[in-house]
């Protein structure tokens, strides 16, 4: 039996801060941020769909790396995997409303989508060195 679908999210750091982009669209959670990323197709492996997303989404070639933190279920069932991925490129907001680096100082300053704030103790680990 295939495992639960899978939702990769991508954390991009560039000195120090980390990439997010603020949704677009549907009109419930338009406004609010996340990390690039989005569903893994049948048959693409995680890495690939995290390649795929950031250049669909930014307009930028990535390099994912490791996964960060724990698997978050979301409501339905999906699972968000967050990896972690490097980049010299610029990216640009294809899809969204807008990106923005955000240092640690200010990861509480935007409206992140629910399982996002469950993990920004994770990203704050992950931009420190700690995970
Ligand atoms: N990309 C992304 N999606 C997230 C994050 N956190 C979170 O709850 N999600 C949810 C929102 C959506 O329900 C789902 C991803 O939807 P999406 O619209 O980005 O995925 P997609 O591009 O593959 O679109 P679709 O074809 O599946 O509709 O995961 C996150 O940090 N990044």
């Amino acid at each position: 039996m295939a495992g639960a679908a899978v939702i990769v999210g991508t954390a991009i750091l560039r000195d120090g801060r980390i990439l997010a982009q603020q949704r677009a669209f549907p009109a419930d959670v338009a406004g609010m941020w996340e990390l690039p990323g989005g569903r893994v197709e049948p048959g693409e492996s995680d890495r690939a769909a995290v390649a795929r997303e950031c250049r669909e989404e930014l307009g930028i070639e990535v390099s994912p790396g490791a996964a960060v933190g724990p698997d978050i279920v979301l409501p339905g069932g999906k699972l968000l995997r967050i990896y972690q991925a490097t980049t010299d490129a610029d990216p640009v907001a294809v899809e969204h409303k807008a990106v923005r680096w955000l240092s640690q100082d200010e990861l509480d300053d935007v409206e992140w989508l629910p399982a996002d704030r469950i993990l920004l103790p994770v990203f704050r680990d992950h931009m420190s060195g700690r995970a």
